[in-house]
C-alpha cells in the first residue's frame, strides 16, 4: 500500500509500533494482540486496529497479529532498510546529550556529523560524531537531508534560512522558536516547555481515575 494513503496521525504512530514490535521479535515472540499492544503503548486498541487495517493487517480473533508481517511492513514504510544520515547543529547541553544517544538502536537514523560556532568544540569527537565549524556546513553536509536544530533561540531562524538555502528536506527543531520555512521543507517542533505545561494542564483539568 502506498504510504501517502495512510492518515498522518497513523503515520506518526508507526515508529512507536515499529520499536515495540522489534523488541517483541528480538524476544522471539511471533504474535501479538491489539490489547497487548494497547497496554504497552498506551494507544487504545480500536485505534491500533484501525491503524493496522490501513496497511492490510487484519488481526485474527484468538491469534492477534503476526509480528514478522507487521515488521516487514514497517521496515518498508519507514525506510528501515535504508540508513538516513542526520546532521546536528549546536553542540551545547542538549546537542551533546543527543550525540551520546545511540539512535541506531531502534531505527535507521544516525547522526553522522555535528556543527558548532565555538572553536573550542570544533575538531572534537563526541559519542563518535565529528564536530565541524559551522562555516563548513555547506561543504560537509553534502548528501545529508535532515538536521536537528539545537542552537540558541536567537540563532534559530538564521540557521534555518541557511539550511533551507542549502536544500535541507527536514528539520527537527528543539529551539522554542517557531521557525519559518519554504513549503517544501518539513519541520517538526519539539518544545519541552510546552509539553510539560500541557501535561500539568491535563493533570489539573482531566485527572485520571484509578
Ligand atoms: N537544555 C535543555 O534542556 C533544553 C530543553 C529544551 C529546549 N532547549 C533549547 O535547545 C536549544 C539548545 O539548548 P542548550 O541548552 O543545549 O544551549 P547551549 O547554549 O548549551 O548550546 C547551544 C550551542 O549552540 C552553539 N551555537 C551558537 N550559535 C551557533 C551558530 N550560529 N551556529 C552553530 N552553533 C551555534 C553554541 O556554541 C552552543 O554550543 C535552545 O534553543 C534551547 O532553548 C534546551
Amino acid at each position: 500500500m502506498e504510504q501517502n494513503k495512510i492518515p498522518q496521525a497513523t503515520a506518526k504512530r508507526l515508529p512507536l509500533y515499529y520499536r515495540y514490535l522489534n523488541n517483541l521479535s528480538n524476544q522471539g515472540k511471533n504474535r501479538v494482540s491489539s490489547r497487548e499492544l494497547s497496554e504497552a503503548l498506551k494507544v487504545d486498541s480500536a485505534t491500533i486496529r484501525r491503524d493496522f487495517s490501513y496497511f492490510g493487517a487484519l488481526g485474527r480473533k484468538g491469534y492477534g497479529y503476526n509480528v514478522e508481517y507487521l515488521l516487514g511492513f514497517f521496515r518498508k514504510t519507514l525506510d528501515q532498510d535504508e540508513l538516513t544520515e542526520v546532521a546536528l547543529i549546536g553542540v551545547g547541553n542538549l546537542g551533546t546529550a543527543f550525540l551520546h544517544y545511540n539512535f541506531l538502536k531502534n531505527n535507521n537514523t544516525k547522526i553522522v556529523m555535528a556543527f558548532d560556532a565555538d572553536s573550542s568544540k570544533v575538531g572534537t569527537d563526541i559519542g563518535g560524531v565529528p564536530v565541524h565549524h559551522i562555516d563548513q556546513l555547506e561543504e560537509k553536509m553534502e548528501g545529508v537531508s535532515v538536521a536537528i536544530l539545537t542552537v540558541p533561540v536567537s540563532e534559530a531562524q538564521a540557521m534555518t534560512n541557511r539550511l533551507a538555502d542549502f536544500g535541507i528536506s527536514g528539520i527537527l527543531n528543539f529551539t522554542p522558536s517557531r521557525i519559518t520555512v519554504p513549503s517544501d521543507i518539513r519541520v517538526h517542533h519539539i518544545d519541552l516547555a510546552i509539553e510539560l505545561q500541557s501535561l500539568v494542564y491535563f493533570l489539573k483539568h482531566y485527572p485520571l481515575k484509578a
